[in-house]
């Protein structure tokens, strides 16, 4: 930041907002007051999230550092409140849509650096996929019990049952029956979990629409609900394939989500990809006072 004020481009993906920073040098000490009044959404830019993009060499931590052989960027990824967080599957098409309008990134696939490591991007038309990599069910063998490890409470309703699972960050995703009312779930406050993960969590709330086509609502840990979360939508589809006892490679759920709809495919080897559209909206200097 100089005293002219904080550059910055706005971008979303399927309307989960960003704030991206370019940080080229590695010179911006983003503090988490600082990722909060640019994200707040009256008097700041407003977005779901911060994305400082900076040279992966030039990364605070040394295990990002040290991805910096195979992805020359990393994506630093801060929630809303000023968290830090390890992933988001939308920021990564919304950091690939601006490496690549900025000229730091020309290939069709290349890789990026995050705190859940390396990800595949590769440009599909209009679409912008990226391996999300490994994924795993947090506790299969409370889960395989019943199918749930946890109970999730919103206003007005009993108890739901969740399923945790791990996406380099961490989801928890409720199955509705498909005559619920997914749209008059009250999330303007957080999901109460239990037992709530030490890190904290993200909440899926899943109805299903047909084969292969669920909706989802979402309540993400250091934000509130948003429009659409990445990670989380593919938490979504692999929980639905998980209950449904379905473990074929390259089957693929259309995900609709308030803000649009994402595209997820099961890959082999217990990897997992999401696929969406990528927009960035605006470029202007913050002063953050
Ligand atoms: N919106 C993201 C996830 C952002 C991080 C999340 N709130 C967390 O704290 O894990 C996505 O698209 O994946």
């Amino acid at each position: 930041m100089t005293d002219n004020g904080l550059r910055f481009t706005k971008g979303h993906g399927t309307e989960n907002d960003f704030v991206l920073v370019p940080d080229l040098d590695g010179a911006l000490d983003l503090s988490a007051e600082q990722v909060r009044l640019l994200a707040d959404r009256r008097s700041g830019v407003g977005g779901d999230g911060v994305i400082r993009v900076v040279p992966t060499d030039l990364a605070d931590e040394a295990f990002v550092r040290s991805q910096g052989g195979r992805a020359r960027w990393f994506m630093d990824y801060r929630n809303a409140d000023g968290s830090a967080a390890e992933m988001c599957g939308n920021g990564t098409r919304v950091f690939a849509a601006y490496l690549r309008r900025e000229g730091l990134e020309s290939a069709d696939e290349f890789e990026i650096a995050t705190r859940a490591g390396v990800k595949t991007i590769r440009f599909e038309g209009h679409l912008i996929a990226v391996n999300l990599g490994d994924w795993k069910v947090a506790d299969p063998d409370a889960a395989l019990a019943g199918g749930y490890d946890a109970l999730v409470k919103v206003a007005h309703h009993d108890p739901m049952p969740g399923l945790s699972l791990d996406l380099g960050n961490p989801h928890t995703v409720v199955a509705l029956p498909d005559t619920a009312d997914l749209a008059g779930l009250d999330l303007t406050r957080a999901p109460e979990v239990k037992p709530l993960p030490p890190q904290g969590t993200n909440v899926e709330f899943v109805r299903p629409l047909g084969p292969g086509h669920i909706a989802m609502r979402v309540h993400e840990r250091g934000v509130g609900e948003t429009r659409s979360c990445g990670t989380g939508a593919a938490a979504a589809a692999l929980a639905t394939r998980w209950w449904a006892g379905e473990t074929e490679d390259n089957t693929v759920w259309r995900v609709d989500v308030p803000g649009g709809t994402l595209r997820v495919r099961a890959l082999p080897g217990q990897q997992v990809e999401l696929a969406g559209p990528a927009v960035l909206v605006a470029d202007g200097v913050a002063h953050l006072g």
